[in-house]
Parts: structure tokens; C-alpha cells; sequence
């Protein structure tokens, strides 16, 4: 599978539902709290009417001014109380949508993933599922209470003048008074919550960006957790930011309506000297001014909802790509100084792959045996498929045709997480994630006690060096281990995978970094641990292969040969010009 297939925009309502299914209760809610608050303050006209047919009577007015007062504060409250709640919904829509994703994302099986840019797969999860918010919620909502605002007042007004109805609805829209004051709160609040969707961000993209050594350390839960908090914390300043819009909001309204009652006081005054019968003429207006609020929320649904449309698109196609289904597993502990698990063996047999239907086969029938134990050294010509043989072995990808067996299974009938808990994998540039020293030793196998991290830091030689650090372990190594050398970036990945107490470590050595020193060091390391259990190296120095048990000569997708290194340096010529020109001394 590849690029996802777009997603049909009728298809798009029905995903819009079940976005909106889990919270149904929470925007019926508000939708019927926002209805009544409409119908409060449509109330309000016929109050007003009343009051002042009260004054030209010169009857008393405390009565009708209570229920009028009461009128707009209920209404007002009422406003408030339904953004409020829908905001609520809206946010929870989002939280769950982004539970969701990210859940799959480091899932994603190896091919998918390959075919995807992880900027785009951020996107999804942070703006797109943004989108989501107005789409699910306020859109719908508004469009409906609009419609039936607009209908309820159009009604009020004809049943009022019928002749005025039709002059009324040519009329321009009455202009809304803007509350600069609650702007720069609501702002601050929406940052804040913008930078909490930043920091998700980053928190994915360190996990993303090194997803291969997440899977093969049976990462995937403890990273999604981590990045399952930033999207706590995003849905936290989400929600304080809807309590200053509703808070301010409302109170832009609230304001207004207190104007325009000012101006109420004033035509009471005319109607007590009797100059016109102005009641029904003052309800017209209040009518007329109570229907901006939903001409413009019907405006503004419609064009939520088309942006909404295209990001329910994009969050659907992420739902239909395939995932990996098996729950990773964590190794406890560390075997790496008295292993009680046997070395594994490794039979690749007949095997056949190619990345993709359109790409040329990468191997063109595999055929060898790794007994356990001992060191076996894979040396050949770039583009031979040395590393794609590890990238079966972790089953990152499946082959084409033929058998990868472990311990004589079928690797493709060993539950993912078993498998990858067997294998250690230390790749060729030894990625080291965003974090601590210590989170990046620890990947692999959370629960290693102290003395087992102490003994692999030595036996890495990585212990004076975290000794010279003032915040030893604790350390932070920068965005994909910016702030350690080469050499030690190499000597951490190979410290994490000893972590694992593996049966199997697949080891693609560097082809440099290392000083002499060290590299004598990890070379003592990787021979100790071979002893125990099977080590496979793609071996791109001399030292290497000289020390190897046995050596698998790759050429063109086959093994061409296998052997120690001296009986290939006698029978093999392109084990001899290897050994001459591309393995270094
Ligand atoms: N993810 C991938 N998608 C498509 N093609 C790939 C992918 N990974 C590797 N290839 C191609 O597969 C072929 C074999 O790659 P592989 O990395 O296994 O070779 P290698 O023997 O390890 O080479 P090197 O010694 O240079 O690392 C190469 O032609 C490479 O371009």
C-alpha cells in the first residue's frame, strides 16, 4: 500500500457523524441551550413593546422593566452556558480524533510509512484534527439554531407588520459592536494552546523520526503515552481558551444590548410626550437587530464547514492506512552479562523481495544458514541487499516469495512483538532520538536495573563519558543526538540494544567514527556477546571479518559464497578485492 486513495466528499458527512457520535449528548446540549437563549432574547422585543405601550399609559413600569432585565441576563447566560459546553464537545471531538491517530501512527507498517512524509502526517494530527473542531460542532450547531433563529424572528416580524417584514429584509444587517477588550486575553489563551499543539508536534516527529529503532525496542506504547500528554495539555489551553471566548463573547453582547436599551429609555421618553405610537416600531428594530447575530453564524458554519470537509478527508485517509495490529513487547531486564535464552538460528531460505510491485528485486532467492551462536559477517558491493536483510528479519518489510526462518519458524508465524523482543538491531547510522541519555539507553528495555546500565555503559565504553558529564545520564543529546559525536551516538544505539538482552543482534556496522581504541573495545564487546548468542554483522571492516565465524558474501540480491576469510581470500575473487579495496583496516 501506498499513497492513500481520497475520500469521497459525500462519505465525508457520515465520518463527520462518527466524530461527532461519542459526544451527541454533550452538543444536543448545547445546541438546546443555545435555542433558548435565542428565544430569550427574541422575547425581549415583545418586553420592550409592553414596556413602553406601559409608559404611554403612564401605568407602572417595575414589572415589565424586572422582565425585561431578567429577559436579557437569562438570555445571556444562557449564550454563554451553550458556547461553553459546545466548545467543551468540540475540544473532546479533537482530543479524541488526536488519541486516535496518534495511536496508529506508530503502527503504521514499515511500507506505508515509507510512503508517507512524516510532516504531512504531523499536519493531520495537529491542524487538521483542529479543523475538526468548528466542523463537528459549532458549524453544525450554529447552522441549525441560525435557520431556526432566522425563521423564529422572520415569524415575530411578520406576525408585528407584514409591511415592514418587507421592508425590514432588504435592510442592511445592522453593524455589530466589537469588545476590543476581550481580544488580547483571547488571544494570549489561543497561543498558549497553539504552542501546546507545537509541542505535540515535536513530541511526534522524535518518535516518527526514528521509527525503525521504536519498533525494534518495543517502544511503541511508552512513546505513544508521552505523546498522548501533549495532546492532554493541547486540549487543556483549548478549553481555557473557550471559557475566555464564551466569558468575552457574551459579554460583547451583553454590552450591546445594554446600549441599545439606553437608546430604549431615550424613545420611551418621545413616546410619554406622546409624539408617536413608537412600541411596534422599536420591537421592529430589536428584531431586526437580533437577526445578525444568526445571519452571520450561518455564514460563518458554511465556511467552516467546507475547510472542516477537507480535513475529515485527510484524518479519514490516515484511518485507512495499514498498521502493524500486535501489542509491542518490553523485555525486562537485561541477559546481557549470563543469558538464560538460547542464540537464535536464522535460515533464509529461497527468498525473493523487492520494496514495491514497481521497483526491480532488491533479493533474487536468498539461500543461507546462521547457526546460533557465533559471529557471522555479511560483506558485499553496495545495493548487494545486506540491509534489507535485516529489514526482513525485523519484518519491517515481507518477502516477495521464499521463507525468513527463526529458530526454524517462519518468522511471518511469530507474533511481531516476540520477534522483535528476540533481536537486538543496531543500524548502520545509530539513531538516537530526542531526550535523555538515559531515555535513549533505556528504550528497549524500561526496567534494566542500575547495576545492568552500569555494566553495558562500561563494557560499551560509554561509562568515563557519561562520568564527564555534569548531568551524567540525565543529559540531554539533542534533536537526534545533535550534541553527541558520531562515535558516541554508535556506542549508545549498541549500549541499547545490549540493554535488550537479545538472542539475535543484527548489527550494521559504521564505517567510521570510531577511534582505534574504542573500536578494539566494542570489537572485544560484540565477540563476548557472540559467544552467547547469534550475532549478524553487515561487516565493513577487515577486523571485523577476520574475527567473524563465518562470512556470507553477497552479489546482486544472492549469496555468491560463503566461508571463513581465509578460505574465501584463496577461492573467492570478489572476496578478495573486497577485502582489498572496501573493507576498512
Ligand atoms: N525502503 C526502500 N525502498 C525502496 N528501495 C530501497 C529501500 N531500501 C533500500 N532500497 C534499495 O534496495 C537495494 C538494496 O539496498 P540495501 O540497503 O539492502 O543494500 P546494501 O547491500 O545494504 O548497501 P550498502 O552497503 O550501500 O548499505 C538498493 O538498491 C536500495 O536502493
Amino acid at each position: 500500500m501506498t499513497e492513500p486513495s481520497p475520500v469521497p466528499f459525500r462519505s465525508t458527512g457520515r465520518v463527520l457523524l462518527a466524530h461527532m457520535r461519542p459526544h451527541r449528548r454533550r452538543i444536543a446540549l448545547g445546541g438546546l441551550l443555545g435555542l433558548a437563549g435565542a428565544a430569550a432574547v427574541l422575547l425581549q422585543p415583545l418586553a420592550a413593546k409592553e414596556l413602553i405601550e406601559d409608559l404611554s399609559r403612564h401605568d407602572r413600569v417595575a414589572g415589565t422593566l424586572a422582565l425585561l432585565s431578567g429577559l436579557v441576563l437569562l438570555g445571556a447566560a444562557l449564550k454563554a452556558l451553550s458556547q461553553y459546553v459546545l466548545a467543551y464537545a468540540a475540544e473532546s471531538v479533537v482530543l479524541r480524533a488526536r488519541h486516535r491517530l496518534i495511536g496508529r501512527l506508530l503502527r503504521l507498517k514499515m511500507p506505508v510509512f515509507e510512503g508517507m512524509e512524516p510532516g504531512d502526517l504531523l499536519a493531520r494530527v495537529t491542524s487538521d484534527t483542529t479543523l475538526l473542531r468548528q466542523v463537528t460542532t459549532q458549524s453544525v450547531v450554529s447552522a441549525a439554531n441560525g435557520i431556526l433563529t432566522i425563521v423564529g424572528v422572520l415569524v415575530m416580524m411578520g406576525l408585528l407588520d407584514p409591511v415592514l417584514l418587507c421592508v425590514s429584509v432588504g435592510v442592511t444587517v445592522l453593524v455589530s459592536v466589537v469588545v476590543t477588550t476581550a481580544m488580547p486575553r483571547i488571544s494570549r489563551a489561543t497561543v498558549r494552546a497553539q504552542a501546546s499543539v507545537g509541542a505535540m508536534g515535536a513530541t511526534l516527529e522524535r518518535a516518527l523520526g526514528a521509527l525503525r529503532t521504536v519498533k525494534a525496542s518495543g517502544a511503541e506504547e511508552r512513546e505513544t503515552a508521552a505523546v498522548r500528554r501533549a495532546a492532554d495539555e493541547a486540549w487543556r489551553h483549548g478549553i481555557q481558551a473557550a471559557r475566555w471566548q464564551a466569558l468575552m463573547g457574551t459579554s460583547a453582547g451583553l454590552s450591546v444590548q445594554l446600549s441599545f436599551l439606553s437608546v430604549l429609555g431615550a424613545g420611551g421618553a418621545r413616546v410619554a410626550s406622546g409624539a408617536i405610537d413608537v412600541s411596534t416600531l422599536v420591537a421592529f428594530l430589536l428584531f431586526l437587530f437580533y437577526l445578525t447575530e444568526p445571519v452571520s453564524q450561518l455564514i460563518q458554519a458554511t465556511t467552516q464547514f467546507q475547510v472542516g470537509a477537507a480535513a475529515v478527508a485527510r484524518l479519514r485517509e490516515v484511518d485507512l492506512l495499514e498498521t502493524e495490529d500486535d501489542a509491542p513487547a518490553v523485555r525486562r531486564g537485561t541477559t546481557t552479562t549470563a543469558p538464560t535464552r538460547p542464540p537464535a538460528t536464522v535460515v533464509f531460505e529461497k527468498v525473493v523481495f523487492r520494496y514495491r510491485p514497481d521497483l526491480p528485486d532488491v533479493h533474487r532467492g536468498v539461500d543461507f544458514t546462521v547457526p546460533g551462536k557465533g559471529m557471522t559477517a555479511v560483506v558485499g558491493p553496495s545495493g548487494a541487499g545486506k540491509s534489507t536483510l535485516f529489514a526482513l528479519l525485523e519484518r519491517f518489510h515481507e518477502p516477495t516469495s521464499g521463507r525468513v526462518l527463526l529458530d526454524g519458524r517462519d518468522i511471518l508465524d511469530i507474533p511481531l512483538p516476540e520477534l522483535r523482543a528476540d533481536i537486538g538491531y543496531i543500524e548502520q547510522d545509530a539513531p538516537v532520538l530526542s531526550g535523555s541519555l538515559r531515555d535513549n539507553l533505556l528504550l528497549a528495555a524500561p526496567d534494566v536495573t542500575d547495576e545492568e546500565l552500569h555494566d553495558v555503559l562500561v563494557r560499551t565504553r560509554l561509562d568515563a563519558f557519561v562520568r564527564s558529564l555534569p548531568r551524567g545520564l540525565d543529559t540531554h543529546v539533542g534533536h537526534r543526538g545533535a550534541r553527541l559525536s558520531g562515535g558516541e551516538r554508535q556506542r549508545v544505539a549498541i549500549a541499547r540494544a545490549l540493554l535488550r538482552g537479545p538472542r539475535l543482534l543484527l548489527l550494521d556496522e559504521a564505517t567510521s567514527h570510531l577511534d582505534a581504541v574504542n573500536e578494539q573495545a566494542l570489537r572485544d564487546v560484540i565477540l563476548e556477546v557472540a559467544r552467547q548468542t547469534t550475532v549478524l554483522v553487515i561487516a565493513h571492516r577487515l577486523s571485523t571479518v577476520t574475527t567473524a565465524d563465518r562470512i556470507v558474501v553477497m552479489e546482486s540480491g544472492r549469496v555468491r559464497t560463503t566461508g571463513t576469510h581465509e578460505e574465501l581470500l584463496v577461492r573467492d575473487a570478489l572476496y578478495r578485492r573486497l577485502a582489498a579495496t572496501q573493507l576498512l583496516v
